[in-house]
């Protein structure tokens, strides 16, 4: 499993396009018929996707772990963001849809993942964190997750936010997540932005129009670079960057964290007129 290592803030501020792209962008992880997983040293947070077509894929172990199998001391959380699919998590079969969620917590030793038509695939994004203790598996489809609206049609960025895996939704030891999608015509997400020292963050942005870009903006509030990013790749934020996107048209991204606490509110918000 290739893996992403942490960046301080006094290096990235030398860093060019190559070197930003290098440390934070995880791209090709959705690939037809596999399973393809990065370990950052972020919160230990693996980043994946699977994209079974006209056979299951079982989620595998890696020697990066050490362990006897992927969720021996770990928890996993997984989004649907194509056609529909089912996951089997130890025998049990869910139906997993577009933007349903699936929490499997640590102990649960078989992950299959499949698509219920291969002409229409399911695209499964997976986030786990290391977790100490176990959970239950939890199945939550969008219509049940909790709803936020934010921003505004005038500022382009008018969306949902849509929390899964969180304190009051689906209970884990540090994973939180969730998927935020924009009204049709609004391309900004995360603006004004923030930062949250103690948990690190990834977006993985989806249903991006063929063509089309997200730039997406990080480091420092005072000091932001950008990284364009193309449907189905995933940015990580480390604990001291903003995350904020401007698309060519309008996307969704799931967001997910790992850190210190589970307080999704614990963000330092950074005005707009502080930006540079
Ligand atoms: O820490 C929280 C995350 O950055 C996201 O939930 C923000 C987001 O989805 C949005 O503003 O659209
Ligand atoms: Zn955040």
């Amino acid at each position: 499993m290739k893996i992403l290592h942490s960046v301080h803030p006094d290096d990235f501020r030398s860093y060019q396009t190559q070197q930003i792209r290098e440390r934070f962008l995880i791209d090709h992880i959705v690939e037809p018929y596999k399973i393809n997983c990065v370990y950052t040293h972020y919160d230990r947070m693996i980043v994946g996707a699977a994209n079974p077509v006209n056979k299951s894929l079982e989620l595998g172990n890696y020697s990066n772990l050490r362990s006897q199998y992927f969720l021996e001391r770990r928890e996993i959380g997984i989004i649907n963001v194509g056609g529909d699919g089912e996951i089997r998590v130890d025998g049990e079969v869910y139906a997993v849809n577009k933007l349903d969620c699936l929490y499997a917590g640590k102990g649960v030793k078989d992950i299959i993942f499949s698509s219920k038509n291969y002409q229409h695939p399911a695209v499964f994004y997976m986030l786990s964190a290391p977790a100490h203790a176990d959970y239950p598996t939890v199945i939550m489809t969008h219509d049940d997750a909790a709803k936020v609206s934010a921003g505004d049609v005038s500022t382009a960025n008018r969306r949902t936010i849509n929390k899964y895996i969180h304190m009051d939704g689906i209970r884990s030891c540090q994973l939180v997540m969730g998927l935020t999608t924009l009204q049709d015509g609004c391309v900004w997400n995360t603006m004004p932005p923030h930062t949250h020292d103690r948990r690190m963050e990834t977006y993985f942005y989806f249903d991006l129009p063929p063509g089309q870009k997200v730039f997406h903006y990080m480091g420092k509030g005072d000091e932001t670079r950008h990284i364009a990013i193309n449907n189905y790749e995933a940015v990580v934020s480390p604990p001291w960057s903003i995350h904020s996107g401007c698309g060519t048209a309008s996307y969704g991204f799931i967001w997910g964290m790992a850190g210190e606490n589970q307080d999704y509110t614990d963000m330092d918000p950074i005005a707009i007129h502080e930006i540079s």
